[in-house]
């Protein structure tokens, strides 16, 4: 089946044209849909639903006929005759929140459930479809809505007696907002990560096994496997799942002075991907002596993987040295690759499972950064006892949260103040 869903005042005329008659509310009508000089297109199902009850908040239709493209095709073309224009990319959701009936982050939660790459993740969407995360950005706004009425209130009274903003109670409100407001910015992290994917990249010298690796991890002959140096030039990315979570692991150029332009291009391109890395797995032979220093950028968690341990006599067990956690495996042998996948599975900060988690975009992940920081500021100027200074901070992180739900409502403090505090007397 496939549906043809129109939203707008014009929904009800329409309606009413194709049935011969005014549609009745929320109600499956069978008709035979027809063209303008009364040819039947097709057979099938019209509903009305009157605003507000619908999807958009607005008047909906929706006329649901066999799948054929040619079909569909010819019941829009119906419609568009009829006073319809076709919609642009997501705006059926677009206008369910411009009708105040999903707020940003739940919109974005549509697209993440459609697109959700694992159950793990259309989960998550789910929770954050229905408000879950929202209703957690809205405590922290509160908690910060709260910190300001405070300082708002100790600035319009200098003469009390005591000093409101040395009181421990302000101290320790702002200790309580910056712990949920840390709390929130894990779950968002953990919440991106599983509509994401968590983004791996393989990386170490010519030879060393990535390839092989890549192919063991994906079950698939995906990537060129050779026992000559510089096999891999190209990019390959290949998606994977592990128990329910996705991750995206990126085949690269082994790193090496290489002469060759081409092989010094794909080299170029394996250092631009690793700076993207959420994780690095460094692949070093297990059987090559000397060194295993390898040019990786600084801040990204690498883990050291020594390949091709079918070679070696005796395989060491996993350990954690200065430089990171080390495991040997073998591409081959298949051995120590379930350590890997559990390394994996941690390092996507999910070790502990998903349940509970919804989910979360980097634009989120960057408005709770930016909030953070401002609180943290705030808190540094109510130390130096600069109120006022602290109180701009405190709306600052107020607006970078705001943007979450797309709430920024200068409204609300005055409303707050107006209802805690009896400034009228
Ligand atoms: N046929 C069809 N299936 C669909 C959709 C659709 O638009 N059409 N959806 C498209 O995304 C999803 C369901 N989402 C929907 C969300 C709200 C309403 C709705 O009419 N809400 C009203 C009535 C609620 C009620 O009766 O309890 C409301 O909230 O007031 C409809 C679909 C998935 N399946
Ligand atoms: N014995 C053994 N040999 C392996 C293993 N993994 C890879 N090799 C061999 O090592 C050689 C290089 O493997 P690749 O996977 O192509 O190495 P690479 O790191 O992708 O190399 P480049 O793409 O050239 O950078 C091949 O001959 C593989 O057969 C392993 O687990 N055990
Ligand atoms: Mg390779």
């Amino acid at each position: 089946m496939g549906i043809v869903r129109l939203s707008g005042a014009g929904c009800r005329a329409i309606a009413a044209t194709l049935l011969g008659k005014p549609p009745e509310a929320r109600h499956a009508h069978y008709l035979r849909f027809r063209d303008a000089d009364g040819a039947v297109i097709d057979d099938g199902l019209l509903i009305f639903f009157p605003g507000p009850q619908s999807y958009t908040g607005e008047d909906v239709l929706e006329l649901q006929g066999h799948g054929s493209p040619v079909l569909l095709g010819q019941l829009l073309r119906r419609c568009l005759a009829l006073g319809a224009r076709p919609a642009r990319p997501g705006e059926f959701t677009e206008r369910a929140f411009l009708e105040g009936r999903l707020d940003l982050a739940q919109a974005e939660a549509v697209a993440d459930l459609v697109s959700a790459g694992s159950e793990a993740a259309a989960r998550a969407a789910r929770r954050s479809l229905e408000g879950e995360f929202s209703r957690r950005v809205d405590t922290v706004v509160e908690g910060l809505t709260g910190l300001r009425v405070w300082i708002e209130a100790a600035l319009d009274f200098p003469d009390e007696e005591i000093d409101f903003l040395a009181a421990p109670e302000l101290q320790e409100k702002l200790q309580r907002v910056a712990g949920q407001l840390d709390a929130l910015r894990t779950a968002a992290e953990r919440g991106r990560r599983l509509v994401d994917g968590l983004h791996v990249v393989i990386a170490g010298a010519p030879n060393a096994g990535k390839s092989s690796l890549l192919n063991a991890l994906a079950g698939e002959d995906r990537a060129i496997v050779t026992d000559v140096p510089g096999t891999t030039r190209d990019l390959l990315r290949e998606r994977i799942r592990i128990d329910g979570i996705e991750l995206t692991l990126v085949d690269t150029a082994g790193l090496r002075d290489a002469p060759d332009v081409v092989e010094r291009e794909g080299i170029r391109r394996a250092r631009e991907e690793l700076a993207k890395a959420d994780l690095v797995l460094a692949v070093v032979d297990a059987t090559a002596t000397g060194s295993h220093a390898l040019p990786l950028p600084a801040g990204v968690p690498v883990l050291w993987l020594h390949s091709k341990a079918d070679l070696l006599a005796t395989v060491p067990p996993p350990a954690t040295r200065a430089d990171g956690r080390h495991l040997w495996l073998s591409a081959r042998s298949g051995a120590g690759l379930d350590a890997l996948r559990a390394a994996l599975r941690d390092a996507a900060g999910l070790g502990d499972g998903v349940e509970g988690s919804f989910s979360a975009r980097a634009r989120h992940v960057d408005a709770l950064r930016r909030g953070a920081e401002a609180l943290a500021r705030a808190a540094a100027q109510l130390h130096h006892g600069a109120g006022e200074l602290a109180a701009e901070e405190l709306r600052q992180a107020q607006d970078a949260l705001g943007e979450i739900t797309g709430r920024v409502d200068a409204d609300a403090l005055l409303g707050r103040i107006f209802a805690d505090f009896c400034i009228g007397k």
